[in-house]
């Protein structure tokens, strides 16, 4: 008997995942405490590989020849070397929106925290000091502008919950037009300057890419309003953290941020000295820090475990991979060869070995068996239109019923 295919779980799962996993047809390894290096060695044999913040290298997959499918059991595939993945074949897929509700509940704290330095309060009293006077400072949200770049899915989160503490969201992203920041009941920007210029909060919501790296810029820091809050629980190469700094110390910028350079991963002590900053410079600014937690609510590991297992179900069961985030969708394809034929063994195989003599490239394919099982119909989408030769002997098989050549549109 042919032995299951092997489903390694490399970071901590929700357990009530793992359990569903092991109802599905895998065998299913618990391995949490894997490091980065152990990982490289352990793909042997492994068909699908679930990780949350453990990095997949090149060097892990080069070892990895039965491996099918990574998911990501997070927002984005950034840990992964997504292009090594491609080049081998190897789906991988996320699982977009899934704690976006974590990280805005996590944003809404920051800010609260800062406009009345609850972490300072607290600590005040644990150290048994009534620093009243010194704590009944702050201001309020209510009324205030809350500048959103990236309205993806927490950003769109942060926009409602703004509204319900009273707040005017504005925003600003790449395909966020007017109409559509009315559709969602917010102010738009037309730049980033504006967003900033115009924010007593500034949150960032982006997904990192060559764009919008350190796209909040000293520039940034600059357009802002003296004392205003900057929100960071994205990701740290998105700000120019040098310029967030000296926004804090001279401006009086005050910052919660979930995110920082150079995150220990797997180890306890922390290299940065930004944390440093949280009691107020001369100007009223300090930081707040969190250990990226902003998605670390048992809510948001129940609903990213489950789209995991949805993902791997639906891969399993089905072959398709929800979420897939390396699968071309600029297809070069320009034609669909349309083959009605009958459903015996060697017809595709033998249209195949045609269309590979007349150098054609077909880019995918797929077959339909109507019922009774006597006739199919399979579509392959190719680069170029086949010439009357080559329809002409795909036509002179037997099993062949009709054969049609349809132009696709040009999508790329
Ligand atoms: N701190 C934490 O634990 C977590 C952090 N994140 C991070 O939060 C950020 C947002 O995540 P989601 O909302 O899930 O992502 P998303 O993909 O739904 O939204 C990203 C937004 O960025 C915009 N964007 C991307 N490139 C752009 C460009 N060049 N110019 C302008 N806009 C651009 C997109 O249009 C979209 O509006 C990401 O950086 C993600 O990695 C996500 C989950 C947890
Ligand atoms: O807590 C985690 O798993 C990391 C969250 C995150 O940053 C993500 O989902 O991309």
């Amino acid at each position: 008997m042919r032995a299951a295919m092997r489903l390694l779980i490399a970071d901590k799962l929700h357990p009530r995942a793992v359990e569903e996993l092991r109802t599905l047809p895998v065998d299913v390894i618990y391995e949490p405490e894997l490091t980065k290096e152990t990982l490289e060695t352990s793909l042997h044999n492994v068909g699908i590989l679930v990780v949350r913040s453990k990095e997949v290298t090149r060097k892990a997959l080069e070892s990895a020849r039965q491996l099918n499918l990574i998911v990501r059991a997070g927002a984005e595939t950034a840990t992964i070397d997504v292009k090594a993945a491609s080049e081998r074949g190897i789906y991988v897929a996320n699982c977009p929106g899934k704690n976006a509700s974590a990280v805005a509940e996590l944003v809404f704290g920051l800010i609260v925290s800062i406009d009345r330095r609850i972490p300072d309060a607290v600590a005040s009293l644990r150290a048994g000091r009534w620093e009243r006077t010194e704590y009944a400072k702050a201001e309020g949200v209510i009324g205030k502008t809350i500048g959103i770049a990236g309205l993806g899915a927490i950003g769109r989160d942060v926009a409602c919950r703004a509204k319900t503490f009273g707040m005017h969201p504005i925003g600003w992203s790449r395909s966020l037009s007017p109409a559509r920041a009315a559709e969602l009941g917010i102010g738009h920007a037309s730049s980033l300057e504006e967003l900033a210029a115009r924010s007593d909060v500034l949150t960032v919501h982006l997904g990192l890419n060559d764009r919008t790296r350190g796209i909040i810029s000293k520039r940034i820091f600059e357009v802002m309003p003296k004392r205003g809050i900057f929100i960071n629980c994205a990701r740290p190469d998105l700000v120019d953290n040098d310029a967030m700094r000296d926004a804090i110390v001279t401006k009086g910028i005050r910052v919660g941020i979930d995110v920082v350079p150079n995150e220990p991963r797997g180890k306890k002590e922390i290299t940065t000295d930004l944390y440093n900053l949280s009691t107020p410079s001369s100007t009223g600014g300090f930081l707040y820090g969190t250990p990226h937690i902003a998605a670390s609510t048992d809510q948001a590991q129940l609903a990213i475990a489950t789209e995991t297992v949805r993902v791997i179900r639906s891969f399993l069961l089905e072959g398709t991979v929800p979420n897939v985030v390396n699968v071309t969708n600029l297809s070069t394809a320009r034609f669909q060869m349309v083959i009605r034929m009958l459903d015996k063994v060697g017809t595709l195989a033998n249209v195949l070995a045609v269309i590979k003599r007349h150098g054609i490239n077909v880019e995918e394919v797929t077959n339909t068996v109507f019922d009774g099982g006597s006739a199919s119909c399979a579509k392959l989408r190719i680069v170029s239109r086949p010439t009357e030769a080559c329809l002409h002997e795909i036509r002179a098989f037997e099993e062949v019923l009709h054969v049609d050549i349809v132009t696709l549109p040009n999508l790329a």
